[in-house]
């Protein structure tokens, strides 16, 4: 190498010279270089007013002193100004103090939270965030209250049956307030500003405040992503959780029977979680509240899937929890509308939601490949068993639960249908997984029998896998949806039929659980044939086909469909004990009347043969 400075030879030992240095004196500036300021939302917009409105003890003059950014950050802090306080007399040491507040986080930001926050998130091989639940890895159904007052006590379904467990107004609000000094105890909250419902013009503002950034990241999935426009609009929310589910109920309070409470004041237009961090909580605490102000605009709102053709024909899936409705209504074939939440009002349908809520135990990429691809970046992986050097998950592992979750936004399915609306549905699917393995794979239903079984709500999953075989337990949910509806099921039912008459829709019931006999016999329905059913149903095939009606419980058979063997059709083909079968049969159809006794003196709408029909569209023997 030639030497420019007399003879003495310099080497070029570093390989980056024709690169400018950075522009740093000290690693912190390098740090400062590496994040460029986001577009801050415009100071009239600020929600800390609103939000300290929100976290405002009942009990003290104001809301607490929030300071946006994490505490890390190290930004002084600026007290928020509220109107009724002078600036320098602290009333409390809780006055003194400031909350954080992380607003509308970015799932980047929202990763970094939760990995600085608990031991138990992770990221997985493929980009997800795992993480934990804590204690509760279901809902709490018993430990759910909601306010009696002289509205509500009229209005909604109470008593024997329904899901609504009484509180009074006041220890809402000690409850309420529990929580709030438990949020306010913190150093940050996670505050989310977001929409529900797709349809614009009964779209719901909802503020979700939370010490978890897991929740966090977890509604930003489920609900309606706002666009920073609509955040600077926002405004006050019409309904705000207050989830403390960190922190314990008091067991001494009134009413309270376990350490777990969620609350629900309608009035106030609030719900407070205490006592457990399942995530399905706050979804389905919000799918109640839906259960409440839609009916009431005339609008129906349903636990079922949805999904469109190419042709615009739409496609309910009613059912209870596992038996198919996020895994049949994500189709490749067809455009997904949502998953588990929605409505259907005068001009169609829309979902309610902003992502899908998947179950993934056993989950295969061969199955159910466009869920597979949505556990990504941005989802949340609940409770699942994942390698500790690879970070790959084991979807069969049940060690923390048979309820393992992902949780993503709807665009993360190729196939989504945005904004999730769509027409009328042209066909309205019960599914039902039927593990004593007497129910059809599919039959046709009329009016009256959709009906019958849209109110009965049966499915008969077995969940242990502990200890052996373990008989399967029928579940009778009225609506679908016994937890989360609000009033008496014969309110959604007569809405229901006097929909699918306007506008023609055909009810099918579909058995996507056990066949060649009951658990621990035969076996689980093969998923590609559920699938091929389904398919013909869509195509219109299923409508033209040749039926034969079964005994006991009278439904329409098909005797064949493309790519499903004609033998499974007729579940008498598929048990090699005979007697058993019988014996099943009407052991299932006995309890389906028992359940159907207490509805036997309702009204179903204004049609009063109608209701006859429904009666005697039920199991006969
Ligand atoms: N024949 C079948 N049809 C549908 N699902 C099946 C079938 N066989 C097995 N499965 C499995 O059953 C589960 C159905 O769960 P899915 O998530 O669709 O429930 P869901 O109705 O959406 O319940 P939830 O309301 O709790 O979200 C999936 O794990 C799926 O792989
Ligand atoms: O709410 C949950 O935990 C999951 C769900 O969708 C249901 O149970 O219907
Ligand atoms: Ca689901
Ligand atoms: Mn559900």
């Amino acid at each position: 190498m030639a030497s420019p400075n007399g003879g003495v030879t310099t080497y070029d030992y570093d390989d980056s010279d024709s690169a400018a240095p950075v522009r740093a004196q000290t690693i912190e500036e390098l740090h400062s270089l590496q994040r460029k300021a986001a577009t801050a939302i415009k100071d009239g917009a600020s929600p800390l007013q609103s939000i300290s409105a929100s976290l405002a003890s009942l009990a003290r003059e104001y809301g607490p002193n929030l300071v946006k950014g994490d505490p890390e950050a190290k930004v002084a802090p600026v007290p928020v100004k509220h109107q009724q306080a002078s600036a320098t007399i602290a009333s409390s040491d809780s006055s003194l103090k400031f909350t954080h507040v992380l607003y509308n986080l970015s799932p980047a930001e929202l990763y970094e939270q939760a990995f600085g926050q608990k031991k138990s998130s992770f990221i997985t091989s493929t980009g997800a965030l795992a993480t934990l639940s804590g204690a509760k890895t279901g809902r709490s159904p018993r430990d759910k209250r909601v306010v009696k007052d002289e509205t509500t006590e009229k209005e909604l379904w109470w008593g024997k049956g329904s899901p609504n467990i009484e509180m009074d107004e006041r220890q809402f609000v000690i409850n309420r307030e529990r929580a709030l000094d438990y949020l306010n105890s913190l150093d940050k909250v996670y505050v989310n500003d977001q929409f529900l419902n797709w349809d614009p013009e009964n779209r719901i503002k909802v503020r979700i405040i939370t010490s978890r950034a897991y929740h966090a990241l977890f509604m930003h999935n489920m609900c309606i992503r706002p666009t920073e426009e609509e955040l600077e609009t926002f405004g006050t929310p019409d309904f705000t959780i207050y989830n403390a589910g960190e922190f314990p109920a008091n067991r001494y309070a009134n009413y309270m029977t376990s350490s777990t409470s969620i609350n629900i004041s309608l009035a106030r237009r609030e719900m407070v979680i205490l006592g457990t961090q399942y995530a399905g909580e706050m979804k389905k605490g919000l799918f109640g509240v839906m259960h409440y102000l839609m009916p009431k605009r005339g609008i129906l709102s349903l636990h079922s899937g949805c999904n469109m053709g190419k042709e615009g024909d739409v496609a309910l899936f009613f059912g209870l929890s596992g038996t198919g409705k996020t895994t049949l209504s994500t189709d490749h074939n067809r455009l997904l509308i949502g998953d588990d939440e929605h409505c259907w009002s005068d001009s169609g349908v829309s979902n309610i939601e902003g992502g899908c809520y998947a179950k993934c135990i056993d989950l295969s990429k061969e199955k159910e490949p466009d869920i597979w691809n949505a556990i990504k970046f941005g989802t949340v992986l609940e409770n699942v068993v994942f390698n500790e050097r690879t970070r790959e998950v084991d979807y069969a592992d049940k060690s923390i639960t048979e309820n393992t979750r992902a949780a993503y936004p709807i665009e993360f399915i190729p196939n989504a249908l945005i904004p999730c609306v769509g027409p009328h549905p042209k066909n309205v699917i019960l599914l039902a997984c039927d593990a004593y393995g007497v129910l059809p794979p599919v039959s046709k239903l009329n009016l009256a029998q959709t009906m019958y079984h849209f109110i009965s709500g049966y499915t008969a999953i077995v969940a242990g896998t502990e200890d052996g075989i373990k008989e399967p337990t029928a579940t009778f949910s009225a609506c679908f949806g016994a937890a989360f509806i609000m009033y008496h099921p014969t309110k959604y039912a007569a809405m229901l039929a006097e929909k699918m008459q306007k506008y023609g829709a055909t009810g099918w019931l579909v058995n996507t659980g056990w066949s060649g006999g009951r658990y621990g016999v035969g076996s689980r329905i093969k998923l590609p044939y559920t699938r091929k059913i389904i398919d013909a149903i869509h195509s219109g095939e299923l409508l033209t086909a040749n039926y034969k009606k079964t005994e006991v419980f009278g439904l329409e058979i098909p005797t064949g469909i493309d790519g499903v063997p004609s033998e499974i059709l007729d579940p008498v083909n598929t048990w090699t004990d005979k007697g058993a079968y019988k014996e099943t049969l009407l052991k299932l159809a006995g309890l389906f009347k028992n359940n159907f006794e207490v509805f036997a003196s309702y009204k179903i709408g204004d049609d009063s043969s109608l209701t006859d029909q429904i009666l005697a569209a039920g199991p006969n023997f």
